[in-house]
């Protein structure tokens, strides 16, 4: 395998050094790095770019087996190797669904022959997603896939039966039920945050008591049963306490943010354009405060991109027909440094906690999130903080363009990606992995 010398990088945006990297792990750094390089070592001059551990998103819907026409493994973890990602939690709502071991074996495989990401498929909770009964929860987990995180992503498991139920089967192979906290009855309809704006707009509300009762409802499981519990997609300033208080408690329970409602309001949806719709709603800008405060005090325990693509047919129409979702893979680190980074809530380590090493450990994976000492897997985003860019959704490398960001400016780009110690990104754009 090829030997490569990343020189005068700053890892954590610290003390510039040089990383080698060597059959697949950081073999050295300082001045042994170069000391100790093979003689047909790769030089890659990353003077004064920050250095991260690969970037883990516990949340990415990949849409393939089925969904083909928005994004395909290939093209969605392309997108999130350009984002600095080097692994990702793929979402079980496909076509046939991710709920028995034979899909999510065909999502691995296609995970690796693409070769982009490491790619760990999520698997559903239900069968079908149907909320009745349980998923091959089981095989799944001792398939070649070694699934540890279920979820029925799209759909919140509303039954508490069957929540107690996945919550304590989980247990015999430490895996974690993550939620779509959306109480379904509360929500039948509705469009967009409920406040004062979806009365004016005309649009019907998702009232924030429909997340939460699910989150305080499910907290309460996971602490009665002694299980752990991942909540998806926080969007309420309500939310944030009760999984505060819950963690007081010394309840098992990790929550997660998107990029999306770190940055944008329900203000967005004055323009009745379906590319704000997103399930949870874009919320007010005090929940947006204290989802900041909640990420960087770590009652928020990960980022999470929620990257889902739809066909443009989805999302080019009047608001009532649009599809929920957003694409986030190449525009979460950008967000995060606009909206943590550079105000000064959150250190480059801390970053790395909260989009590595964090998401990492929910998933129990063994060769992600460890960091860049010796040693560790060379997993590694370069990345420039300085250069801002323009967000322009059609020159993405995912296959869909519902960017909430198009025409804005923000920070940084990631120009070094390096899986397993094999650069999937140089120069910003993705090397073929054909070779
Ligand atoms: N977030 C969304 O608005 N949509 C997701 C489903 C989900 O994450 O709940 C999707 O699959 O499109
Ligand atoms: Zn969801
Ligand atoms: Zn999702």
């Amino acid at each position: 395998m090829t030997a490569h010398l990343l020189t005068g990088v700053l890892p954590y945006g610290e003390d510039p050094t040089d990383i080698l990297v060597l059959d697949g792990a950081i073999a050295a750094t300082g001045p042994e790095a170069a000391a100790t390089a093979p003689a047909d070592v790769v030089r890659h001059d990353l003077s004064g770019l920050v250095a991260l551990p690969g970037l883990v998103d516990i949340h990415t819907h990949l849409r393939e087996p089925g969904g083909e026409s928005a994004e395909t493994v290939y093209s969605g973890t392309r997108a999130a190797a350009v984002g600095g990602y080097t692994a990702v939690f793929a979402m079980a709502n496909t076509s046939p669904v991710q709920d028995n071991a034979g899909v999510v074996e065909q999502v691995l495989r296609l995970g690796r022959e693409a070769g982009w990401v490491d790619v760990h498929p999520v698997g559903a909770v239900s069968a079908g997603l149907e909320g009745k009964h349980l998923s091959e929860m089981s095989a799944m987990a001792h398939s070649e896939a070694r699934v540890r995180v279920f979820s029925d992503d799209g759909k919140c498991v509303s039954d508490p039966v069957l929540m107690r139920r996945a919550l304590e089967y989980v247990k015999s192979f430490d895996g974690v039920i993550a939620q779509h906290s959306q109480d379904p009855r509360l929500t039948e309809g509705s469009q967009m945050h409920e406040g004062v704006l979806s009365a004016e707009l005309g649009l019907r509300g998702w009232p924030a008591v429909a997340e939460e009762s699910i989150i305080a409802r499910d907290a309460l499981l996971a602490g009665h049963v002694g299980s752990r519990l991942h909540v998806c997609h926080v969007s309420t300033a309500g939310s944030v306490e009760i999984i505060r208080w819950a963690k007081a408690r010394g309840i098992d329970v990790t929550a997660e943010v998107t990029p999306h409602h770190l940055l944008l309001t329900d203000e967005m949806a004055r323009t009745y354009s379906p590319i704000y719709k997103v399930n949870p709603p874009l919320r007010t800008a005090e929940d947006v405060a204290a989802l900041r405060e909640a990420l960087a005090d770590g009652t928020i325990d990960v980022v999470g991109t929620d990257h889902a693509p739809h066909p443009v047919e989805d999302k080019d129409c009047e608001w009532q027909a649009g599809a929920f979702g957003m694409t986030g893979l190449e525009t979460a680190l950008p967000v995060l440094i606009e909206t943590m980074v550079n105000p000064g809530a959150m250190t480059w380590r801390d970053l790395a906690r909260v989009m590595s090493s964090a998401p990492a450990r929910i998933g129990r994976l063994e060769d992600q999130g460890q960091g860049l000492e010796v040693g560790a897997p060379a997993n590694i985003t370069v990345l420039d903080p300085q250069v801002r860019r323009t967000v322009d959704g059609a020159a993405q490398w995912t296959h869909s363009t519902n960017t909430p960001y198009q025409g804005m400016e923000l920070p940084g780009q990631v120009l070094a990606t390096f899986l397993h110690g094999r650069p999937t990104v140089l120069e910003g754009r993705p090397v073929s992995q054909e070779a």
